[in-house]
């Protein structure tokens, strides 16, 4: 069998590769252009004789012979797929396109990263796969809420057409070592904060929710999923539900309870709450996530640590 990832070098992408590299039959290949991914997730990996990595940005076609094709290759950060919007949409059009393209070349299955940001700012909750969300299509996210839904309708588009089989996981907020300690989400961010004695930047007005899940949680559901007979969508997440001020304060208890917490302005259309509901994902695959909050925070912070240099005091 042999599997191409996109985005592989990105940080859920690189829990991937680990797991699909312990099957001792897998060669894996990774495509990414290192925007918000690195060589140094992958270092384990490379000179493997069953692994190759290449440097590709998947809005240009790509051609290789696979079986398999995990497709994740997107900026996940709302600041770095802000950061150059056009380019962002690019990624999710054009390199779906593509990469679907290859798929019904070679008769591959494929699996599409989609989000939970799909379902925009809900307005039911918790958020079922058939709710087909509250999304503004001209605002900041949609390059990346728009892009995902654009790159779901071509993923059905080319199933009903072609016959291509398909897989799509909605994934909510998935946390964990390797994410970049710049990347701006809120855990990354939050760790990061308390390990450096900084306050943590509660974005107002603070009762968001947001449900986190553990990366090898998802990672698991995302080979299942692929494993599986169902197209999805199905939902990928912890249904375990935080404001974001719970957030910071389970961080601040458990790195630095001397840590300041402080209020800063909010960005246009941030989702007022997120939880997924994922009856589906138990009934159809037997998932369900395994590490809470609580366990998962301080397997994150070893590895910030460890990469700030600040040991544990
Ligand atoms: N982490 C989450 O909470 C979350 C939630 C929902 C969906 N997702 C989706 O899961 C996938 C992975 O997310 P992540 O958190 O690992 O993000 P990440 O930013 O760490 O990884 C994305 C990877 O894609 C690569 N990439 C970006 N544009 C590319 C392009 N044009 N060509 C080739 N490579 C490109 C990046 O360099 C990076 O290695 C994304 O599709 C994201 O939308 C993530
Ligand atoms: O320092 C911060 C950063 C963020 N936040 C808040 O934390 C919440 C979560 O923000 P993040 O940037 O981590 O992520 P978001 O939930 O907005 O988007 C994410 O959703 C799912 C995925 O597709 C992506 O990983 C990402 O787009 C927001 O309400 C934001 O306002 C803070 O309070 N402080």
């Amino acid at each position: 069998m042999r599997i191409l990832v996109t985005g592989g070098a990105g940080f859920i992408g690189s829990h991937l590769v680990d797991k699909l590299m312990e099957k001792e039959k897998s060669e894996v290949i990774v495509a990414d252009n290192y925007f918000t991914g690195s060589k140094d997730n992958l270092k384990k990996w490379i000179g493997h004789p069953r692994f190759e990595l290449i440097r590709h940005d998947i809005s240009r076609p790509l051609f290789v012979e696979v079986d398999q094709i995990y497709h994740l290759a997107c900026p996940a950060s709302p600041i770095f797929y802000k950061y150059n919007s056009v380019k962002t949409i690019k990624t999710n059009v054009m390199g779906t396109l593509n990469m679907l393209g290859l798929a019904k070349r070679l008769r591959a299955r494929i699996l599409f990263t989609s989000t939970s940001e799909v379902y925009g700012d809900p307005l039911e909750h918790p958020q079922k796969e058939t709710y087909w969300g509250n999304v503004n299509p001209i605002g900041v996210r949609s390059c990346y809420d728009e892009g995902k839904r654009m790159a779901e309708t071509l993923m059905f588009d080319y199933h009903r057409q072609y016959g291509i089989e398909i897989r799509i996981a909605r994934i909510f907020n998935t946390y964990g070592p390797r994410m970049n300690i710049d990347d701006g989400r809120v855990v990354s961010n939050f760790i990061a904060q308390a390990i450096r004695n900084e306050p943590l930047t509660v974005q107002l007005p603070g009762t968001q929710t947001r449900s986190f899940c553990y990366v090898s949680d998802l990672v698991d559901g995302l080979t299942q999923l692929m494993e599986g007979t169902d197209t999805g969508p199905i939902n990928l997440g912890n249904p375990g539900e935080f404001t974001m001020n719970e957030l910071a304060k389970a961080v601040q208890e458990l790195i630095n309870p001397e840590v300041q917490i402080s209020e800063v302005e909010n960005t246009p259309d941030d989702p007022r709450q997120r939880k997924p509901d994922i009856t589906k994902a138990k009934e159809v695959l037997g998932w369900e996530p395994k590490v809470n909050l609580h366990e998962g925070i301080p397997l994150m912070e070893d590895d910030f640590r460890q990469r700030l240099g600040v040991p544990r005091t």
